[in-house]
């Protein structure tokens, strides 16, 4: 039987869209309120989705309190109450767009899961703007 599983997650963080090789009014024109040079914040909501085969033995598809460790380690630890353009490696060469963190997450999880996985992550950035990246 193939399913898919998934753990929800959550962190606060700080971010600026921006580009440091435009000028201010290109930035202002394209990102809008979104490029602040004093930053805002938003409450990030995080769906992480495992799909494969349960285990005809065990019943699980994959053991729910060991994604969830991985997601605190590698994202909740990273992101929660940081500066993510400041404080995140990752973000020093990429703008952090909803599109480039949940890229950035599906990268940190993936090598932390076995092979035999599909790796989905839905994050919202609002209650009602959100992305889904699947990989590719
Ligand atoms: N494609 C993207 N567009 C936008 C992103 C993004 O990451 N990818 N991000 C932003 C802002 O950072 C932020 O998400 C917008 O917040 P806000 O202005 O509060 O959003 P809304 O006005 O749409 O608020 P709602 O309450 O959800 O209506 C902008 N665009
Ligand atoms: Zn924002």
């Amino acid at each position: 039987m193939r399913l898919t599983a998934y753990r929800k997650a959550h962190f606060n963080a700080a971010h600026r869209l921006f580009r440091p090789d435009w000028s201010s009014e290109q930035n202002e024109s394209i990102f809008g309120k979104c490029s602040n040079p004093h930053f805002h914040g938003h409450n990030y909501e995080l769906e992480v989705g495992v799909t494969g085969e349960v285990d005809p033995e065990t019943g699980y598809l994959i053991d729910l309190k060991i994604l969830k460790d991985i997601i605190k380690e590698q994202v909740e630890d990273a992101f929660d109450h940081k500066n993510l353009n400041e404080e995140v490696p990752e973000f020093k060469t990429l703008i952090p767009t909803a599109e480039h963190i949940a890229y950035v997450i599906y990268q940190k999880i993936k090598p932390k899961l076995d092979p035999k996985y599909d790796l989905s992550i839905k994050l919202y950035e609002t209650p009602r703007n959100f992305v889904v990246y699947s990989g590719d």
